[in-house]
């Protein structure tokens, strides 16, 4: 039976950076693999005046590295239309709506609609009122409407803009995309937890002294700066990547691997993660921002479209906890910036202690016995490590910690689909495990909110940190306090 999926994509912002960075990619990888072939149109839309022949170079250009055959490119190209427009301007709709009639028919795509928003999020809910109001869903066939982060800027914007989008799509056809949810190791969570019992049985705070989620990059704003100096690391990494990290870790096992069962566990966990008020949100949570160091020669303040007494951290870790039987008092440790020393995206479950160590006398270099941590590597390496306690080969009685190491191949990794390929075919299939439903981005609005009022409040000046390093000591002082550290050593792995 073929797999080949039926529709029209309009991909609103088809000029921009995301649509040909990663949504002509993507679609070209699905292409290849015959998820979609004969019956799928792309729609271009953007207020620039291009041809659709000027369109198809772009669409060209950014699948190079892919490296299609002339065949090959031929024949994708010919399924991409581009059509100016203005979304503000009613009229234009129209147009557009004929010409998604017009496709549909010549491909035969039985009225399947997926709208895609790679536009800012301001213009959401003006499209989503046209696209209604202009008769451009079908009423036959699917019309999913996907959207990008950030999905408002607080709790409050967001429901706003939730509930505009509401107003016309209803929540199952509404994909709210988080690029982290398509990521391999991130969806590989699950399998560890619920495949293992080895894990699953000890993932509790009996076992467990404190997990380590660290998103870390080495680039910096780059050409991005005008909007992350409105949004910091806090909204742009936090308040959705690092939380649904979270919510997958500290979830209760899902009677069923279904999205259903799944989405209602994660909001379950979100919901469980302890709120703070001022006073807490200064004890546990800490920012920074990068000034030049080994790896740069330039202060954030000095990026292109940053403020130069810019106050916008480039950087944040914090403290979370969870407030339910499972994790009372495990500490849930969080961190992610930009200029860091490397780029790695890694979990660290570190497992507590033997309750007593019967080799203090036997080993004296370690009167503490190491800990045993499971890594799950996330980016750039995909896979996982264990370290275990074993005694060193010879005399005497020495414990010598080894790391059981495990990544995936190179050959693996070439085939294996990017984030967003993986997405544009689960809204394709109408599976949104993968996506956030609106009660996850609420819940995790509400946490982040309350870190951003505190640090509004603050009049002292944002710590800095060196381009290169791991970001403000006091991001080291978090863990100190606690008597812990973070785990990380450079993702040295050999392939
Ligand atoms: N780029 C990335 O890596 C990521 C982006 N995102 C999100 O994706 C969205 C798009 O980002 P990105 O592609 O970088 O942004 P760009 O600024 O590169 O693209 C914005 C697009 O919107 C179009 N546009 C702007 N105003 C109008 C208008 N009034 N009518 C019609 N089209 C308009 C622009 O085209 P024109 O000027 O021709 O009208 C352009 O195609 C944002 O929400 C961003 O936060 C999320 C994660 C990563
Ligand atoms: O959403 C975002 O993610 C990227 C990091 O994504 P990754 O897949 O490269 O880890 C980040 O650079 C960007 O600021 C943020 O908007």
């Amino acid at each position: 039976m073929s797999h080949e999926k039926k529709a029209l994509f309009i991909i609103f912002g088809g000029t921009g950076d995301l649509a040909k960075r990663k949504l002509y990619p993507s679609l070209f990888r699905l292409f290849r693999k015959g998820s979609i072939n004969k019956h799928f149109a792309v729609i271009g839309t953007a207020r620039r005046e291009w041809s659709d022949d000027y369109f198809r170079e772009v669409v060209t250009d950014s699948i190079q590295s892919l490296k299609p055959s002339q065949q090959e490119l031929a024949d994708f190209i010919s399924h991409f239309y581009y059509q100016s427009h203005n979304v503000n301007d009613t009229e234009e709709y129209k147009i557009l709506g004929n010409l998604a009639n017009e496709l549909d028919s010549t491909y035969e795509l039985e009225g399947n609609r997926l709208f895609y928003l790679a536009m800012a999020p301001r213009f959401f809910g003006t499209i989503s009122k046209h696209i209604k109001s202009e008769k451009i869903m079908t009423e036959h066939g699917f019309s999913r409407l996907v959207i990008e982060k950030p999905f408002g800027t607080d709790f409050e914007t967001a429901q706003q803009l939730n509930s505009e989008i509401a107003a016309v799509f209803n929540e199952d056809q509404i994909f709210r995309i988080d690029h982290y949810l398509g990521k391999e190791m991130i969806q590989n969570i699950s399998a560890v937890r619920f495949g293992n019992n080895i894990f699953e049985s000890l993932w509790n705070h009996r076992y467990i002294d404190n997990v380590q989620i660290t998103l870390a990059e080495d680039l910096g704003v780059e050409e991005r700066g005008g909007y992350y100096d409105q949004s910091g690391a806090l909204k742009d990494m936090v308040q959705n990547h690092i939380l649904q990290v979270v919510a997958l870790l500290a979830m209760e096992p899902p009677t069923l691997f279904s999205e259903e069962a799944i989405r209602t566990e994660k909001i379950t966990a979100l919901k469980a993660i302890r709120v703070y008020n001022d006073q807490e949100v200064k004890e546990n949570f800490v920012r920074g921002q990068y000034v030049a160091g080994k790896t740069a020669d330039t202060n954030y303040k000095e990026e292109p479209g940053v403020d130069e007494n810019s106050q916008t951290e480039t950087f944040v870790a914090g403290k979370l906890m969870i407030d339910n039987f499972r994790w009372a008092g495990v500490p849930f440790y969080i961190r992610t910036g930009k200029r860091l020393s490397e780029k790695g995206t890694r979990i660290n479950i570190v497992f507590k202690s033997t309750p007593i160590n019967v080799f203090r006398e036997a080993d004296t270099s370690h009167k503490d016995l190491p800990d045993n941590i499971l890594t799950i590597y996330i980016q750039p390496t995909e896979g996982f490590s264990l370290t275990l306690n074993g005694k060193e080969v010879g005399d005497g009685f020495n414990i010598d910690p080894v790391k059981l190491n495990y990544r995936h191949s190179q050959e693996n990794l070439d085939n294996s689909p990017e984030a967003y390929e993986k997405l544009l075919l689960d809204c394709l299939k109408g599976d949104a495990t993968n996506f956030t439903h609106w009660d996850e981005v609420a819940n995790s609005w509400k946490i982040v909110d309350t870190v951003r009022e505190t640090w509004d409040k603050e009049t002292t000046d944002i710590p800095t940190y060196p381009a290169g390093s791991m970001g403000p000591h006091c991001a080291f002082d978090l863990l100190e306090k606690d008597n812990r550290q973070w785990v990380w050593e450079p993702d040295s792995w050999d392939k």
